[in-house]
């Protein structure tokens, strides 16, 4: 039996989502394909629970700087309100019955399953054939990457879909993979009493943030009593009531829980793509400005490799379902992309970071200014350190990228983000006035140093 539709999306993720309820209440007739849960990795597993994590963290951090500036404080982390508040308040228990009401309300229709490209233009769902008369939509996400690492696949360790749902913090972690995943965990399981140690191969945590931000966050984390062990090889694992990691130096590092944050992959061969003439090899589907991938084949969010955020995901799917409803003017542009890691300080960057920049035969000028030599920084006192970078063009006298770290980071970004996002002279920046004592105040004096 095959079935005539107007659309078929093939994952509800947060673009997937969107997308499809987009198009069902433009009067298409949208059939949406999930095999999990509806609104994918963000609400149940990702952002919103991670961020609820953290803002307990992030609590008790606070609470910990008490004696120094107000007197007395004691704290005693409890996991239960973290997990109690993500059962019931992020994840409804991992249900997404609310989400599918949302989407039918637009008047879409949701089919659970596996769905897969089986012929151009056309996506079976367990023997279900669905002819989509506009087009695909492909919002699959991703999957954590495992390493094949000796006996590491045989060993019950964590992915961020173990960590979230956890109703306890282990008393040890081994974290494998130095990205936003593993620090932002790391991050929230040592301020509630995990001794955690990080692991990554390359010789810096936050491999493509800028140096100077990997440097912050690295004693930040060993403030906290974190171990950081870069430029490490693991050779392999054995479980055996906790977990052995050996190194290939012969060290062997012992944890109650291993945690595997080292990226993220999406099989296209399972997807199907090849039937809709796309590289089912490939690790991302490339698309263009209105996130076409190819005849009556659209693409939206972390498969696109345009930045894994649920913003950008977002972002893509109004661009996408404006091409399919033929209202399409915009094409997107990725210049002013901005990322928060939410560890503390936060990481927030926007645009390039220094070598891209380079790497794009931009002629680049920098500069970086301390945040404890801000006056807001001293007024902080305790975890004052942070760093304000900007990147430069100095051709066209506009910046093309920043790095905030600090508290309340991400909040601080989203100024540079319109500066880069507008191309705002620097020089039109630099006249602008800046509230004092604030932290984004540091922009100034960042801009001052700044010789472009
Ligand atoms: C721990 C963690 C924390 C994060 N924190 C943040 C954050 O703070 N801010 C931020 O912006 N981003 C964050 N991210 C990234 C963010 O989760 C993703 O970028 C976001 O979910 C967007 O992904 P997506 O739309 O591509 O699809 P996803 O959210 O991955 O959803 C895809 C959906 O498609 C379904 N699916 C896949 N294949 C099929 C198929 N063949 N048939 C049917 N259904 C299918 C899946 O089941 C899934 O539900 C975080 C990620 C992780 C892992
Ligand atoms: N706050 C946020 O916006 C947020 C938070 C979490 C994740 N994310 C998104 O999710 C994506 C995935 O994040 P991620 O941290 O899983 O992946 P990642 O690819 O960004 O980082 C993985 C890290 O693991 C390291 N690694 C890989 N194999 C290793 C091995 N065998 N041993 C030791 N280290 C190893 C890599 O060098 C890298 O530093 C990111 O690109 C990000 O966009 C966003």
């Amino acid at each position: 039996m095959v079935e005539e539709v107007d659309v078929v999306v093939i994952g509800m993720g947060p673009g997937g989502e969107d997308v499809a309820g987009r198009l069902a209440s433009a009067g298409l007739d949208v059939v949406g394909v999930e095999s999990r849960l509806v609104g994918g990795e963000c609400p149940y597993f990702a952002c919103i629970p991670t961020k609820m994590m953290v803002r307990a963290a992030d609590a008790i951090g606070e609470a910990r700087r008490v004696p120094e500036l107000a007197g007395q404080a004691t704290v005693q982390p409890d996991w239960t309100p973290v997990a109690k508040r993500i059962r019931d308040e992020a994840t409804t228990n991992w249900n997404d019955e609310i989400a599918v009401q949302r989407f039918e309300d637009t008047g879409g229709r949701l089919v659970r399953g596996v769905g897969r490209v089986s012929a151009p233009g056309e996506v079976t769902v367990d023997g279900q054939v669905f002819r989509a008369r506009r087009g695909i939509v492909l919002n699959p996400g991703t999957d954590p990457v495992v390493p094949p690492i000796d006996g590491l696949a045989e060993s019950p360790y964590w992915t961020n879909r173990d960590a979230v749902p956890t109703t306890s913090a282990p008393e040890s972690l081994l974290v494998l993979g130095g990205g936003p995943v593993g620090l932002e965990f790391t991050h929230v399981f040592a301020r509630f009493g995990t001794a955690v140690t990080v692991l990554e191969m390359h010789p810096r945590l936050l491999s493509v943030a800028e140096p100077e931000a990997s440097e912050v966050v690295t004693e930040a984390l060993r403030a906290d009593g974190v171990q950081v062990r870069t430029g490490c090889a693991v050779d392999r694992v054995k479980y055996d009531d906790q977990f052995q990691v050996h190194l290939d130096s012969g060290e062997v590092l012992t944890a109650e829980r291993l945690l595997v944050a080292t990226g993220r992959r999406t099989d296209l061969r399972a997807l199907g793509v090849a039937a809709a003439g796309l590289d089912d090899q490939a690790r991302s589907i490339p698309v263009d400005g209105r996130m076409r991938a190819a005849d009556g084949v659209w693409a939206i969010g972390d498969i696109t490799g345009r930045g894994a955020f649920t913003h950008t995901s977002v972002y893509q799917s109004r661009i996408a379902a404006a091409d399919i409803l033929g209202q399409g003017s915009e094409v997107a542009d990725y210049r002013a992309m901005p990322s928060v890691i939410f560890t503390d300080p936060e990481v927030a960057t926007v645009g390039l970071t220094e070598s891209r920049a380079r790497k794009q035969e931009i002629p680049v000028r920098t500069a970086t200014t301390q945040i404890s030599a801000s006056t807001r920084g001293w007024i902080h006192k305790i975890d004052k350190e942070g760093i304000i970078k900007l990147v430069a063009d100095a051709e066209r006298g506009v910046l093309v990228g920043a790095t905030v770290v600090a508290p309340a980071g991400g909040e601080i970004i989203g100024a540079l983000a319109v500066a880069v996002h507008a191309e705002v002279p620097v020089q039109r920046l630099r006249e602008m006035i800046f509230a004092y004592p604030t932290f984004h105040r540091a922009i100034e004096a960042t801009l001052a140093e700044l010789d472009a």
